[in-house]
């Protein structure tokens, strides 16, 4: 194949690329034509209009090794499969300009390679759209072309019909989010309080339309340090409404760079860059942040939310004209590295947050974050510009942008040392996946960035009210059911260590009648947007009807889903924090709420202990667990009629065989596993951690029993399962005597919070016969 000189002179790598781009351009012509579009002609390869274009910044290092990089536009590449020959047809553009000029109307047509969410979720409607598309935009022609093309009228139906259904999804999609980020209220409301932070009549306006009549405490603390130009590292208890900490001061920068014309459209980069550790997390920010931004009467930021699952080409696009850009590390990475110039645009932020900041390292991302974080500081100059040759100071880049940290909970030895009670010295590079690590790599601009804490006492809100139920392992699933019917009518979170354990408690649940939906990392995402949003709406209408979401701790922080009341930790957090971050999924902006651990008699101690520690003064981290649990706080044990629980067992029972037999029916596929699964069993070992539900002292647990379970259930016939189906119909539908009245507890029907409130009011036994004083679980 004819190529241009220019072409000819790169190394292998680069000719294999354009090579295989070419080989997909070939694919247009599978496609009807579209002659009204356009009129082609023959041409030869080095008469084509090459452009130069930058090279991916990936590449820069590349010590010139690669050559100049160009592309072409408005082409087809036509291959005779019989000669294998290659022709170049160039297609003129059409009067109207539509094709290969990189006009709007192309631009929303692209950027179809959808995979995970719609469209709709990712593409501000107030982007302004890049003037020219720099992306491979001779391949990005050729696809809209094979589009058009491809619209003959039979096609047009399909289409039709898969984009109502796209849209609907779409908006559906969507919905889980917006339940997810629903502000709390959208009549304007008096916002004076806000004044002594100083903020601009725009903002104040936005707050009012928000309904935010009060800053909360870490929005007073932080907000004037941010304004004021400091590094900030923030900490304060789940649901504090940390987002707008940071949120409203960026907003406040772009309404001053706005104002006073800084900002032009020549000279634009983003603004501020936001890492978040997932994908649901970076989504919830962009919907805080365009809350906050779209009560206004000032045109709004452009936003740029990069995670996986989409267009990576979208993606760039969007990050061209961004204000904003929010991202998790993977992609951001990714498009960091692939994009043409875009390393050099994101050193120019003036805002670097990390969110979450301790689980971008629990979540392994530390890689991707340290690469971030040296493209962001790595000076460069242009090549006949070396500093000390022309003796320029140049001006340290982590001069120009200022760096906030913000999460609910940080190591303590870390606290007391940003606190300045540490001790010094140490080893700080040594732990390299360490939060004192991660800061050090930040680089921050003041010599010591300000530690916010308002809440140095409890990382806990403090609408929350915590218990614990003690149990042995074979009743965790009934005590989980009786809490659960106490907590009728309300929106609960059980929190689990396994995707087997939710693959197992959702059914069993629903077999009771319980409205539960399972979330864990292993579930496509569109089906934890379905959960979520299943879960979300529930909560958002805040009907009388309950709603259950068991869930790993894929669920245990950050997301902000309205009107949770009720949390229950079926396993024991692995860690103190995780602790801090599930409970706070209740009790969130003020509200209240409670969470409820249910543990072995023999875990008791443990969990006190952990709990004491959460609760623990940040100064007096080297004090022991027991002399923390002194100080104060002690988790109280809820008291549950045994008697009565127990007359809920044969639900349970039967429940759990109908659950086991899906689940087992489900397996029973899979034979190689069920050799494995048998031979460990033989051997007495764990087959998989997952599979084999453990005790949480890690302790062999039930998993011998289940597997044998499993296989009778694998056994049963349809008629069985019918019978067990209507056995339980009948136990749920009858009493359960509580022994003192004619108090009973069904699935469905009765109130039980009613029957309770009868009993606390006076009725026959005020201690209700079921639970001590259930309106708070003995927890007033
Ligand atoms: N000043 C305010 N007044 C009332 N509500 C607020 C205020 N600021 C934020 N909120 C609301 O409080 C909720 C919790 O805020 P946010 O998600 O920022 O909490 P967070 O501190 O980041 O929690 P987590 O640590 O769990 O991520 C959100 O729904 C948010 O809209």
């Amino acid at each position: 194949m004819a190529t241009t000189g220019k072409e000819r002179a790169l190394p292998t790598k680069v000719a294999a690329m354009k090579s295989r781009k070419r080989q997909r351009l070939t694919d247009s012509t599978d496609q009807p034509e579209a002659p009204a579009k356009r009129a082609k002609t023959a041409q030869r390869p080095d008469a084509l209009a090459w452009r130069a274009v930058p090279r991916p910044d990936r590449m820069e290092n590349s010590e010139g090794l690669i050559g100049d990089l160009e592309e072409v536009e408005g082409i087809d590449v036509i291959k005779d499969d019989s000669t294998g020959r290659v022709t170049f047809m160039s297609s003129k553009p059409t009067p109207n300009g539509q094709l290969g000029n990189g006009g709007d109307d192309e631009r929303l047509e692209d950027g179809d390679e959808w995979s995970g969410f719609d469209d709709a979720l990712t593409e501000p409607e107030n982007v302004v759209a890049p003037a020219s598309t720099k992306v491979a935009p001779a391949l990005e022609k050729v696809k809209k072309a094979k589009q058009k093309k491809a619209k003959d009228s039979q096609k047009q139906k399909q289409a039709s019909k898969a984009s109502t259904a796209q849209t609907a999804k779409t908006a559906k999609t969507a919905a889980a989010f917006d339940a997810m980020t629903e502000p709390i209220a959208s009549e304007e409301v008096d916002v004076s309080a806000w004044r002594p932070i100083k903020l601009s009549p725009d903002t104040m306006s936005s707050l009012s339309k928000l309904g935010f009549a009060n800053p909360t405490p870490i929005q007073s603390a932080a907000i004037p340090e941010i304004l004021a130009g400091h590094d900030v590292i923030g900490k304060a208890s789940t649901g504090s409404g940390k987002t707008l900490a940071f949120g409203i001061p960026i907003l406040e920068r772009f309404l001053e760079l706005r104002s006073s014309a800084q900002r032009t459209e020549d000279a634009k980069a983003p603004l501020a860059l936001l890492l978040a550790p997932t994908r649901e997390l970076a989504k919830q920010l962009d919907k805080h942040l365009k809350a906050l931004c779209s009560n206004g009467l000032f045109e709004r930021p452009s936003m740029a939310t990069l995670i996986g699952g989409l267009s990576m080409q979208k993606q760039q696009r969007l990050l061209e004209n961004a204000d904003i850009v929010i991202g998790t590390p993977g992609r951001l990475w990714e498009v960091m590295s692939a994009g043409q110039g875009t390393i050099k645009a994101l050193k120019q932020i003036q805002f670097l947050v990390i969110d979450e900041a301790d689980r971008l390292l629990s979540e392994g991302h530390f890689k991707e974050v340290e690469e971030i974080l040296n493209a962001l500081d790595r000076q460069e100059f242009d090549d006949d510009d070396d500093v000390e040759a022309s003796g320029v100071n140049a001006v340290p880049l982590n001069q120009v942008r200022q760096t906030l940290v913000f999460s609910a909970t940080f190591d303590k030895s870390l606290q007391r040392k940003l606190a300045g009670k540490g001790k010094a010295g140490g080893d700080l590079m040594s732990n390299k996946d360490s939060m004192e690590y991660l800061l050090k790599k930040l680089n921050f601009r003041d010599e010591k960035p300000k530690f916010v804490d308002v809440n140095p006492i409890s990382q806990m809100a403090t609408g929350l009210k915590e218990g614990l139920i003690e149990c042995t392992g074979p009743e965790k699933d009934l005590y989980l059911y009786a809490l659960l019917l106490l907590h009728r009518n309300t929106r609960a979170l059980v929190f689990t260590n396994s995707v087997d354990a939710v693959r197992r408690i959702t059914p069993l649940l629903q077999n009771l009648g319980l409205p539960a939906v399972a979330l864990h990392s292993h579930m496509m995402q569109k089906a934890r947007l379905r959960s979520l949003e299943r879960f979300t709406q529930a909560a958002k209408a805040g009907t009388a009807s309950s709603s259950i979401l068991v869930a790993t701790d894929v669920a245990a922080r950050g997301l902000d889903i309205p009107n949770v009341q009720l949390v229950v930790h079926y396993h024991l957090p692995r860690a103190a924090d995780m602790y801090v971050h599930r409970s706070g999924r209740t009790a969130r902006a003020g509200q209240l709420g409670s969470s409820i651990i249910i543990c072995g008699p023999e875990e008791v101690a443990g969990v006190r202990r952990l709990v004491a520690k959460v609760h623990a003064r940040a100064s007096s981290e080297e004090q022991s667990a027991s002399e923390a649990a002194k100080q104060g706080f002690y988790i109280r044990t809820l008291d549950i009629d045994r008697r009565i629980v127990s007359r809920l067992k044969p639900r349970i029972t039967l429940a759990k065989k109908l659950a086991d037999t899906v689940i087992a029916k489900e397996k029973g596929h899979n034979k190689t596993e069920d050799l494995l699964r048998e031979a460990a069993e033989e051997l007495g070992v764990d087959y998989d951690s997952e599979e084999m539900e453990k005790t949480d002292n890690g302790r062999r647990g039930r998993g011998s029993k289940r597997i044998a379970n499993e296989r009778n259930a694998r056994n049963l016939t349809r008629a069985d399962v019918g019978a067990i189906r209507a056995e339980l119909r009948a136990l749920l539908a009858q009493r359960v005597n509580v022994g003192v009245s004619e108090r009973y507890l069904t699935s469905g029907g009765v109130d039980v919070e009613e029957l309770l409130r009868q009993q606390e009011n006076g009725g026959d036994n005020g201690n209700g016969g079921f639970l001590g004083r259930v309106g708070v679980l003995g927890m007033e």
